[in-house]
């Protein structure tokens, strides 16, 4: 089985305990609950190439990257350097974070009045997830198209909109993108990443986000480490970089994401 067909399989029965059928009432009221930016505006907020920072304490491909008790800490840098929108990885078997650090990263930036959004990054399958998110102040969620079927992100979708909360639907081949275009998606992030094979290749993007239509924001994802990377997917079209290991690594990261912001 495949690295991405493995964490799918554990996914679907970590949450099997917590699935329960996910009214539109229900993501209406959450949705009545958000502040501030989307996400979507907070990437269009930014001219020149926008920073969505991930809170990453490890992966199956890059091992231990990061200590981080307290996911707050990675968030105040990440404040401090003035990134657009943070993505928070909370599967916890294969990253190593949790929903609760969600809840507290974003009760840090409301605690400071910072409006910067916030992805609970993770494999979704089931709304209820969606509704962890929302609850948890979460403004954007991940599709991973090859992950899914295609009621799968129907489903995943439609509770996204209820909710008010943004999808970035993930693609890593023309044939995803096709298909994730069906869906009429507003963010669409290539991973530079195979999932399956973690083998990472920036040309994934130079292929990829050419075809995006204009309405369209394209992110390249993974696998970005330097200005020049960041150049790169700038170049063919990218509005915003997703970064995560990069960023953790920097005991500061403010100069690399100002060299991102200028790529
Ligand atoms: O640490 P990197 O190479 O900068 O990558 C960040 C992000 O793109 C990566 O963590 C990621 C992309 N898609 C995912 C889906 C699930 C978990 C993680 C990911």
């Amino acid at each position: 089985m495949d690295k991405l067909a493995e964490i799918m399989a554990h996914k679907r029965e970590e949450i099997e305990h917590r699935i329960r059928p996910v009214r539109d009432s229900e993501l209406n009221r959450l949705s009545q609950n958000q502040t501030g930016k989307s996400f979507a505006e907070a990437l269009r907020a930014r001219r020149g190439l926008a920073v969505i920072a991930e809170i990453k304490r490890r992966s199956p491909s890059a091992g231990q990257i990061a200590e981080l008790p307290d996911a707050t800490e990675q968030a105040r840098k990440y404040q401090n350097a003035e990134v657009d929108c943070l993505s928070v990885l909370t599967d916890e078997k294969y990253f190593g974070g949790s929903l609760r650090d969600l809840w507290n990263v974003t009760d840090f930036l409301s605690d400071h009045r910072r409006d910067i959004p916030c992805l609970r990054k993770d494999f979704f399958v089931h709304p209820i997830q969606i509704v962890e998110a929302a609850e948890a102040g979460a403004r954007c969620i991940l599709i991973i198209v090859r992950a899914l079927e295609d009621d799968e992100i129907d489903r995943l979708y439609d509770a996204a909109q209820a909710a008010g909360l943004d999808a970035l639907f993930e693609v890593h081949t023309e044939r995803e993108l096709d298909r994730a275009l069906e869906f009429g998606p507003r963010i669409v992030g290539v991973n530079n990443r195979d999932l399956s094979r973690f083998v990472t290749d920036l040309a994934i993007s130079e292929l990829i986000i050419p075809q995006m239509p204009d309405d369209v924001i394209p992110v390249s994802e993974s696998g970005i480490f330097t200005p020049e990377d960041a150049a790169r997917a700038h170049a063919c079209g990218a509005q915003a970089i997703l970064v995560g290991e990069a960023l953790m690594r920097e005991e500061d990261p403010t100069d690399l994401v100002k060299a991102f912001h200028q790529a």
